[in-house]
């Protein structure tokens, strides 16, 4: 099993949610945070006063996938996050060792699909 964290433009999130039925995925996280990569936000003066905005807001998508649909999950966030500026975001992938469905005890990949 594979967690694939995407940070992503908010306004990209529409896009990715169709991921879930193209892909036929069961489960999807999403997190709304603050954070700075090579878009490093903008400057503003408030009161005279130069300020630094550093931190964009970006929606965070974690998911827990088997091995099999890894590849195509990061493929097509990659895919809908494209805009080719500065600031379309980054996945990262790692692995992930087991996982439990609670009502039914199921492990592993059965615990996810
Ligand atoms: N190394 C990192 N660790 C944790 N979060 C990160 C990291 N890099 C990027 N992020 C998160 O991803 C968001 C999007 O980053 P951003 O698109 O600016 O990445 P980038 O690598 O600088 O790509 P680009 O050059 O296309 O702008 C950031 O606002 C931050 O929330």
């Amino acid at each position: 099993m594979k967690k694939i964290e995407a940070f992503i433009r908010p306004e990209k999130l529409e896009d990715i949610k169709e991921i879930m039925d193209e892909l036929k995925l069961n489960g999807l996280s999403i997190m709304q945070v603050m954070g700075c990569g090579n878009q490093k936000g903008w400057t503003e003066f408030v009161r005279g006063a130069e300020v630094d905005y550093n931190f964009l807001t970006k929606i965070k998508i974690e998911l827990f996938v088997t091995d099999d649909q890894s590849e195509a999950v990061i493929s097509a966030i990659t895919r809908k996050a494209y805009t080719g500026e500065y600031g379309d975001g980054k996945i990262f992938i790692s692995d992930i060792q087991d996982a439990v469905r609670i009502r039914t005890g199921e492990r592993g990949d059965d615990a996810i699909k």
